[in-house]
């Protein structure tokens, strides 16, 4: 049997502990034999990132040092053109085959604004979805009334209880998880930064001390 492999993308501008924290809890509580950071190059659907792809991809890395779970996938980040996950998932399938699970992991609220992504419905052929759910981000069962009305319909078709379907199947469910709440981002950091304040214990310190040898996120505004 083989057991599924998680693919957490990401801006990662920086890279901090809810990322990480939903890495292990996922990786642990779904038997995960693996979990891919994939930092995206040109993120589709928002602002273009303030830190380089070589740093954030540097970040990411210091980031994962060290759990032998973990791995990072640079196939995104120096792309020129805006990194689809369908195609991502595309090319993850043709390398590893297709009997392999994926797990395609998200915060809720990644999860909400689905139906906006690039092909997202074939998304489900490729790989399952675990939506984690994230502080400040209403439950995906209690959004639902808020979700366009194709995507409430595949939630329901396809929504599991069992991580074991995880690993029955190889893709197309999606499973909510709880991770422990940890009210952090990418953007709260870079406004700390910003302010002179230190987002120390919001980030792993290697981290912290590249954006500060690198003297990163001082002068913007933090959005
Ligand atoms: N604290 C958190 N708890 C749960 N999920 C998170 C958390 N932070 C980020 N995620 C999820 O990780 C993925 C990558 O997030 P991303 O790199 O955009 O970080 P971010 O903190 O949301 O960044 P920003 O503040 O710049 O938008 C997304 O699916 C997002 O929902
Ligand atoms: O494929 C899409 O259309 C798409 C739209 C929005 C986000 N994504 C991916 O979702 C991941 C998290 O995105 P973000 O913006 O929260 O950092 C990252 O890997 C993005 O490439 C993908």
């Amino acid at each position: 049997m083989t057991f599924p492999i998680g693919i957490l993308g990401g801006t990662f501008d920086p890279l901090h502990f809810g990322h990480l924290r939903l890495a292990q809890e996922l990786a642990e509580g779904l038997a995960l034999s693996e979990v891919r950071f994939i930092p995206a190059g040109l993120p589709p659907h928002r602002a273009q990132p303030f830190a380089s792809p070589q740093q954030r991809l540097e970040m990411a890395r210091l980031g994962i040092a060290g759990n032998p779970l973990f791995s990072l996938d640079e196939r995104e980040v120096f792309k020129p053109t805006p990194c689809f996950t369908v195609e991502t998932l595309l090319e993850l399938r043709r390398e590893l085959g297709a009997m392999q699970s994926l797990c395609l992991f998200m915060g809720a609220d990644a999860f909400l604004g689905l139906a906006a992504w690039h092909r997202w419905r074939e998304l489900f052929d490729l790989a399952h979805i675990v939506v984690a759910q994230r502080p400040g981000v209403d439950g995906i069962t209690r959004a639902a009334a808020t979700l366009p009305a194709e995507l409430l319909n595949e939630l329901n078709r396809r929504l599991t209880h069992e991580p074991e379907a995880l690993r029955d199947e190889l893709s197309g469910a999606i499973l909510v998880h709880p991770v422990t709440a940890l009210d952090i981002s990418a953007t709260q950091i870079r406004s700390e930064l910003t302010a002179g304040h230190s987002p120390r214990y919001l980030l792993p310190d290697a981290v912290l001390d590249y954006i500060q040898t690198n003297g990163l996120y001082k002068d913007i505004n933090g959005t």
